[in-house]
């Protein structure tokens, strides 16, 4: 039990062969005698149609699919979709849509896709928009959502509710939920988002609310855990090659040309290993998961050299959370969310770079450093993201009409999942450098491992 004895214990069910359901809570689960109604969609001209259309109450997912002969069977995750019963009359529904955190493409069609699959699958017309994020609680008017005010806000980068860093008061944001008698409230953002959505949820329930919170994770450095991938976040890798393609053509017109491009990914470098490996024109990757150092051997500068010497021209791509501890020291200092704000790097190395090739070493070189961070994630959202960010947020609508609470939506092994929100939260997701996928970056650039920093050389580790 926390501190407002809310059970925090996780919600598991164990079956045979060593089977693990990490379930997520019901509104049942503290509501006695949850009345429940028949699914809307079963009427519904569209759906009804569709063989097996609503979601068995046993469909799991495995988190793990690769398994061998004895294993066993392992956490799986409850399958989202749409079930026989809701536990919401669709005249009823007060619901509520709030974003937070930084902008990531595709945004705006979640907001989209929550406003219209509640209106045109389950008939709900009241529909609400929280403005700037966690604060706009208790600090700003709502704006009415309908079908015809979201109807093209998809083509558009943003979110068009605005969003915030900070400003998270659990307690005032309950006190206006219950205040505007809203009974379903969906949370966009990242791993702080999603910490703010569970303490509203618990608090929801200490007080035994009937609202269901429904958070669907959005991070355009893909740090949140258990999920497949954010979305938005092809759509940045793909912008990532208009930056990574620039560098290369500057570095290939000129004598011993470097380009240097910046991406986002503040502690995952998940964009930028992407990013390279997609292009093909990268000779040197950096993540912050990663360490690396400049001189010596084995070190950047002679890497540098040496690609010069072959090529006569080189592409650097580095996330910005790599190498800060390299970087001179400076007061820490934090957003109003508590992340640590970061140096530039990119700005660093360039100097760094420019200053030893023109005092160490007799090649002339020409860098060009390009920084597209926030270029990557302030566009509209692609076609797949589109597609994938519409059944992120109509999960959440038929996991939160049937009762389903304090959960985030989310693709695992390919499925709709509902998770829960202490898995979400519990650690970030991040590039693990013994892993396949980096070995494949690896292979593609043929940069050092910077595995073997000379004595009295600073390697920089997260
Ligand atoms: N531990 C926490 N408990 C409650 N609220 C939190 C917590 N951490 C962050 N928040 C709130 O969540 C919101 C967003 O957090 P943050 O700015 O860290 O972005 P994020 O959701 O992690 O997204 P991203 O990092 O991808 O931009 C802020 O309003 C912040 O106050
Ligand atoms: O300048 P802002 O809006 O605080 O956001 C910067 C951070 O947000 C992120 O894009 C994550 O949303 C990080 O990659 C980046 O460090
Ligand atoms: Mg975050």
């Amino acid at each position: 039990m926390d501190s407002n004895g809310v059970d925090e214990q996780m919600k598991l069910v164990e079956g045979a062969g060593g089977y693990v359901l990490e379930d997520v809570p019901h509104l049942s689960d503290y509501i006695l005698d949850l009345p429940t109604y028949p699914n809307p969609l079963q009427s519904n001209a569209a759906y009804s149609v569709v063989r097996q259309y609503f979601v068995d109450e046993d469909d799991t997912v495995p988190q793990k699919i690769v398994v061998h002969k004895d294993s066993p069977r392992g956490t799986h995750f409850r399958r989202a979709g749409p079930r026989q019963k809701v536990c919401f009359k669709s005249a009823d529904v007060r619901a509520c849509i709030v974003t937070c955190g930084g902008l990531c493409p595709g945004l705006n069609t979640v907001i989209r896709e929550i406003v219209c699959g509640l209106h045109f699958m389950y008939g709900v017309k009241e529909v609400t928009g929280v403005n700037c994020g966690f604060r706009g609680f208790y600090s700003r008017n709502t704006v009415t959502l309908t079908p015809k005010s979201v109807s093209d806000i998809h083509k558009r980068g943003g979110t068009m509710l605005g969003t915030s860093r900070g400003g998270h008061d659990t307690l005032k944001i309950v006190d206006n939920i219950e205040d505007r008698e809203i009974n379903q409230v969906y949370i966009i953002g990242g791993d702080g988002t999603q910490k703010g959505a569970s303490a509203i949820y618990k608090e929801i329930r200490r007080r035994g609310l009937k609202v269901a919170v429904a958070g669907i994770p959005k991070t355009i450095d893909n740090d949140i855990p258990v999920i497949d991938k954010s979305f938005g976040f092809d759509t940045a890798v793909e912008e990532a090659q208009r930056a990574i393609n620039a560098a290369h053509v500057e570095a290939t017109s000129v004598e011993n040309g470097i380009g240097l491009v910046k991406l986002m990914g503040r502690y995952s470098g998940f964009i930028a290993m992407y990013a390279t490996l997609a292009s093909r024109d990268v000779d040197c990757c950096l993540i912050p998961e990663s360490p690396f150092y400049l001189e010596g051997k084995g070190g950047l500068y002679e890497f540098i050299a040496k690609r010069l010497t072959e090529n006569g021209h080189m592409v650097i791509v580095v996330a910005e959370g790599a190498g800060q501890d390299l970087l001179a020291e400076s007061i820490d200092q934090q957003d109003a969310s508590g992340n640590k704000l970061l140096k530039d790097v990119g700005l660093w190395m360039s100097l760094k770079i420019k200053e030893h090739f023109a005092k160490e070493s007799k090649m002339d070189i020409t860098l060009k450093y390009i920084d597209p961070t926030y270029m990557i994630r302030a566009i509209p959202a692609n076609a797949s993201d589109n597609v994938y960010s519409t059944l992120l947020a109509q999960s959440a609508v038929h996991g939160a009409m049937a009762g389903y609470t304090g959960f985030t939506a989310g693709l695992v092994n390919g499925r709709q999942t509902y998770i829960p929100f202490n898995r979400i939260t519990e650690r970030q997701n991040k590039v693990v450098i013994t892993d396949r996928m980096w070995a494949r970056m690896l292979s593609s650039t043929n940069q050092p491992s910077f595995m073997n920093p000379p004595k009295g050389t600073t390697s920089v580790t997260e």
